[in-house]
């Protein structure tokens, strides 16, 4: 559809207000029309540029900043606003707030004592202790530490003159902070919606909560509009509707009752455990022949990943989002196979790297046994020491190219038990980056320094959050990376097992709110799994719903 704003979005994109808060549910347009907000704001800086300087010279272009948390949100930003900012795209950043924060810390890291800053995964933290390198929830605090020198701090102040963030009622003290000190005579644009505040329970979001609407209101100039609730992607405005009853636990609302006999919400409950790909592959390919974009969410790492084997299996093309650090380590572990075939490094970290792929690949504080078997801290069965053998022996005998096609098949042949998926992306991604290397390299040692530099690149690209993912028709991810997203069809796969936080009793007024954002993403239709017979108190009314 195209962007036409209504209009109460004409009166945030006209606004000039040093502080504008914007609040409205799920599809109400806040990130399409700051988009547009962005665009009249740098239109207008421009004329009055133009005027003051009357043909003396010239003012350094004014620019813009639009932070927002996952690459996953950052895509769909550029995907959905690049109409609307049109010429003006190339000045305005956008990014996460850990890539933003990155970037600082590689630029002016030493200022701080952190001249070549390393940053270690949540997996590569289980495995190995390191003492100076930086753990991915450092991050966003030493970014701020670097605010705080004046130098830094003054450079940050006069290069944007306006800053966007998106998801807004997510933002922890940190990123507030973050935001505050950068900001200087630059506007703010703040896009909220209580009702979908998710990140309070996550135990590193220090400070998530409601009270950041009002942090904001207390801001000096600060105006706050609140947008009508029209959803614009489902104009139908049954799914969100629906969404939203559910979020107040209202499951025999109108609402709801008119997006189940509409056939947009459907619900089937009781689904056995044991089939669940099965069964999910099936709806995917249903939605699929109608032509629908399709968005698979899952609880978290484990189960999507699970569930990603499982359709790779079956042959349903797609591609898991939001899981960066498994695909980080395969990228890492198929890398350090083609360094050891080309004798440029030991088998030892060929092991080492695999320990963290395996790692990276299931949920829990303590690493798998496999990761600590291939570190070599623990007895490991023959089968495994056999295959290792093997590919360590096929390696030697490898030339580069042959090396890399062996490092991806090495994930069946060993007979690693997750994460397949990731393996054969990080092997698509690995594939151009080696014929570049040797491409612009005759000499194979530089060729490798050259891949192991752009690797390093595309590592911190991924962990932050800014490298751009696949586009695929259909897209796997958990519950909590739905955030901002969009597609056709939805299908939200809830089982009995699955954790929703430490809320254990009605009304479930922070756990309802995940809820509302997962069944508020689609455009057309959404389907609800339930497998198991027990399902958790907050998703067992939807049984009621089951046709
Ligand atoms: N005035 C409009 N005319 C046509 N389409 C619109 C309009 N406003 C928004 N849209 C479309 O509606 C969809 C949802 O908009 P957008 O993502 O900006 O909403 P949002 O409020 O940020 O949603 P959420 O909070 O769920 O992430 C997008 O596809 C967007 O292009």
């Amino acid at each position: 559809m195209t962007y036409k704003p209504s209009e109460e979005q004409r009166k945030i994109i006209d606004s000039g207000d040093p502080v504008l808060l914007v609040c409205g549910g799920a599809g109400t347009g806040k990130t399409t029309t700051a988009a547009a907000a962005v665009r009249a704001h740098l239109e207008r800086v421009d004329r009055e540029r133009a005027a003051a300087v009357s043909g003396r010279g010239r003012l350094p272009v004014a620019r813009a900043l639009f932070l927002s948390f996952s690459r996953s949100s950052v895509a769909q930003i550029l995907d959905r606003t690049a109409d609307v900012l049109g010429p003006y795209l190339s000045r305005i950043e956008i990014t996460t707030f850990h890539a933003f924060a990155w970037r600082l810390l590689i630029r002016w890291g030493g200022v701080i004592g952190l001249a070549d800053p390393q940053m270690l995964t949540d997996a590569e933290a289980k495995l190995f202790r390191a003492e100076d390198t930086l753990r991915y929830r450092d991050m966003m605090p030493r970014a701020l530490d670097l605010c705080a020198v004046p130098a830094v701090r003054e450079h940050l102040q006069g290069r944007w003159s306006i800053i966007v963030s998106d998801e807004f009622q997510d933002t922890d003290d940190c990123q507030f902070d973050l935001l505050s000190s950068i900001r200087g005579a630059a506007r703010l644009l703040l896009l909220g919606d209580p009702n979908q505040c998710i990140y309070s329970d996550l135990p590193d979001a220090v400070g998530v909560g409601p009270q950041r609407l009002d942090a904001a209101m207390a801001m000096p100039a600060a105006r706050r509009i609140d947008l009508p609730d029209v959803s614009h992607r489902d104009p139908s405005n049954i799914l969100p509707a629906a969404a939203a009853a559910i979020r107040r636990r209202e499951f025999e609302h109108d609402a709801v009752r008119a997006a189940l006999d509409s056939g947009r919400l459907l619900v089937r409950a009781g689904l056995p455990l044991d089939r669940e790909a099965d069964v999910v592959a099936e709806v995917v390919q249903n939605l699929r022949e109608e032509g629908a974009t399709v968005g698979v969410f899952s609880h978290h790492v484990d189960a999507t990943t699970g569930l990603s084997d499982q359709l790779t299996q079956r042959v349903i093309d797609h591609e898991i989002v939001g899981l960066p650090e498994c695909l980080t380590a395969a990228l890492e572990a198929q890398h350090a196979m083609l360094r050891f075939a080309a004798r440029a490094e030991e088998w030892e970290l060929v092991r080492q790297q695999l320990a963290v792929f395996v790692a990276s690949s299931v949920r829990g504080k303590n690493a798998p046994d496999l990761a600590w078997m291939l570190l070599g801290r623990r007895a490991m069965p023959a089968t495994l020491d056999r295959r290792l053998t093997e590919l360590r022996d096929a390696l030697l005998a490898d030339q580069i190219g042959d090396a890399a096609q062996r490092a991806a098949a090495a994930h069946t042949a060993l007979g690693l038990p997750q994460g397949e998926k990731h393996w054969q992306n990080a092997a698509q991604l690995l594939e151009p980056l080696v014929a570049r290397a040797s491409r612009r390299h005759a000499d194979p040692a530089e060729a490798l320094e050259h891949l192991a530099a752009a690797i390093s690149d595309h590592r911190a690209g991924l962990l932050t959050h800014v490298v751009g993912e696949p586009a695929a028709s259909v897209q796997l991810m958990g519950l909590y990376q739905t955030k901002g997203r969009e597609a056709d069809a939805t299908i939200v796969v809830l089982r009995s097992s699955d954790f929703y936080g430490f809320e254990r009793y009605e009304p479930f007024v922070n756990s309802s709110k995940l809820l509302y954002v997962v069944l508020s993403r689609a455009r057309r239709r959404t389907v609800v799994l339930l497998f198991g017979d027990n399902p958790q108190p907050l998703v067992a009314p939807l049984i009621k719903l089951a046709s």
